[in-house]
């Protein structure tokens, strides 16, 4: 009788098969397969065996029954294992090398052993540059300054700085030291964001919440940071809720039209035409009929049917006189009887038509001295100027250039295709020392040319050299109201003044006595343009 009792001993599962059905098994076998006792044969068995197990066949001698020895298979899952901590990794690495923030990890003496794809783009160096340095041999050459992992080992804990890169780039930047069981720092890790990327919470909203939180305070495509503007978008406001007559003073391409708007817009009268008349663009001939318009014959060429001028098609909403002061004497008094009485009589005509509209006017001249002078007729003016509100320059509201540049930027960026994203903070320091003869159109121009010029995606400020503005001296520009900015003052008067009263750039050459590259220099540089062709 064969004694099978040393299968007990054995916590593997083993099998003994007799001609091919199941004879005996052991205790681990049955935990393993209980239904064993209903019987099982060897072809069923070796069916239903499955990769978790390794068996072992040991054949007796008769040829007819064997031992099977089953061990469980521990490679399948460790290898299931190792694949998901793979995936795992991997998962982390895309995490770590795609994350938009810059991540800088350092052992506890400031070398670098890991960056993210985020340090290469803000530094302009590759990781395999970066990995292996010291923090502090970087912040010796420029590359980050200050370093905050090299703030954080020293001071042993948590650190957050404004660093500045190489190109001037502003980052938002922590690091956070980690310790060992012993108290020693092992590792710190950074994390920096560009701050031009960190939005106001009400930019990120969209436009349409965004103009309803603003509450029409001020018009979505002006910046007014600036107390200067501030209070004229105040004032402008309040003036908007009445009918009463607004005069804009301001430099050119000070935003003046850009006002009149907006004050139509938010009016109770925002739902009728808003009739812009720039009154500098025709001679004085076609001025007439262009504002009042004419009946049918009035002169020869006048249409058959006659027809309106710009005055009656503003009825209902709001008539804009842009550059007001250029309107000839004789036709002031025609327009300040529409002014009082709010009728008029078309050329030729004999109609008399009620026209109800809210006037704005603007000039860039100064006003009150022409009517000293005998130019322009006092009765008008002060019809005109029920409120007066002048849009101070761009060079006395400097607060406002980093905001207007990022505006016409994004601007700029979704009318065209260009690489260009970001401005570099030394190129805005640039731009807040000029004193911006055109003010913001001029800007506006600037950063067109800029955009359209550039091969990379930010504009350098080697970008300006070939801009008038990169001329001015350091000493002009810091101070706008010094010696040489009044002299620019000066000397823009001189050209404003001739380009109203000369029809070509030869004929203020010649009245000013120099060539007529530099009058279209001069004409360029100060923004302004020739009025009466
Ligand atoms: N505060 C501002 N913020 C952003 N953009 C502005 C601002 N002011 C003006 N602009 C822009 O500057 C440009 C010139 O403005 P606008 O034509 O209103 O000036 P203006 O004073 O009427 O000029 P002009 O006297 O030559 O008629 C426009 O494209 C306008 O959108």
């Amino acid at each position: 009788m064969q004694d099978w009792s040393w299968m007990e001993h054995l916590t593997v599962p083993i099998l003994i098969f007799e001609r091919g059905q199941l004879a005996r098994w052991n205790q681990a076998a049955h935990d393993a397969w209980p239904f064993l006792e209903q019987g099982f044969a060897w072809d069923d068995f070796r069916s239903s065996w499955t990769g978790d197990w390794i068996v072992h066949l040991h054949p007796w001698s008769n040829g007819e029954s064997f031992l099977v020895e089953c061990h469980p298979d521990l490679t399948r899952p460790v290898a299931e294992r190792l694949q998901e901590m793979r995936e795992a990794y991997e998962e982390l690495e895309l995490i770590f090398s795609e994350a938009f923030d810059e991540v800088f990890v350092t052992d506890g003496k400031g070398i670098t052993i890991r960056v993210n794809r985020a340090a290469e783009r803000l530094y302009g160096l590759r990781q395999e540059d970066l990995i292996g340095r010291s923090v502090f041999d970087l912040e010796r050459q420029g590359v980050f300054y200050p370093s905050v992992i090299g703030l954080a080992l020293k001071l042993r804990r948590q650190v957050t700085v404004l660093q500045t890169t190489s190109d001037g780039t502003q980052l938002w930047a922590t690091a956070n030291p980690v310790f060992d069981s012993s108290g020693e720092i092992r590792l710190v890790i950074s994390t920096a964001k560009e701050i031009s990327d960190i939005v106001r919470p009400d930019a990120a909203m969209p436009e349409p919440m965004r103009r309803e939180a603003d509450g029409d305070d001020q018009p979505p495509n002006m910046v007014a940071h600036s107390p200067g503007m501030r209070r004229v978008f105040h004032i402008a406001k309040r003036v908007a809720r009445t009918d009463i007559s607004c005069l804009l003073l301001g430099e050119t391409g000070v935003g003046k039209s850009t006002l009149a708007e907006w004050i139509h817009r938010i009016s109770p009268r925002q739902h009728g035409p808003f009739v812009q008349v720039n009154c500098a663009a025709l001679p004085d001939s076609l001025l007439e009929s262009e504002l009042f318009g004419y009946e049918s014959g009035a002169f020869t060429g006048a249409l058959k049917s006659g027809k309106p001028g710009k005055v009656e098609l503003a009825n209902g909403g709001t008539l804009f006189l842009d550059e007001i002061a250029e309107v000839p004497l004789h036709l002031q008094g025609k327009l300040l009887d529409f002014v009082e009485r709010r009728v008029l009589t078309r050329i030729g005509g004999t109609r008399v038509h009620k026209v109800d509209a809210r006037i704005i006017a603007a000039t860039n001249r100064d006003l009150k001295q022409m009517v000293r002078d005998g130019r322009f007729r006092a009765d008008l003016y002060y019809r005109l100027t029920g409120v007066e509100i002048e849009i101070p320059p761009l060079r006395k509201r400097k607060e406002d250039i980093p905001e207007i540049v990022q505006q016409l930027l994004r601007q700029v960026i979704s009318e065209f295709e260009t690489k260009v994203r970001r401005v570099h903070p030394a190129v805005i320091r640039r731009l807040e020392q000029y004193s911006w003869p055109g003010n913001v159109r001029e800007l506006e121009h600037l950063i067109r040319r800029l955009v359209i010029l550039s091969d990379g995606d930010c504009i350098l400020l080697s970008d300006l050299r070939d801009e008038w503005i990169d001329e001015v001296p350091p000493s002009e520009a810091s101070s706008s109201e010094g010696p040489l900015a009044q002299l620019a003052q000066l000397e823009r008067a001189l050209y404003a003044d001739a380009a109203s009263r000369l029809r070509t750039t030869y004929e203020i050459a010649e009245a000013l006595g120099v060539s007529q590259s530099t009058v279209v220099r001069k004409l360029k540089k100060y923004g302004l343009s020739i009025k009466r062709m």
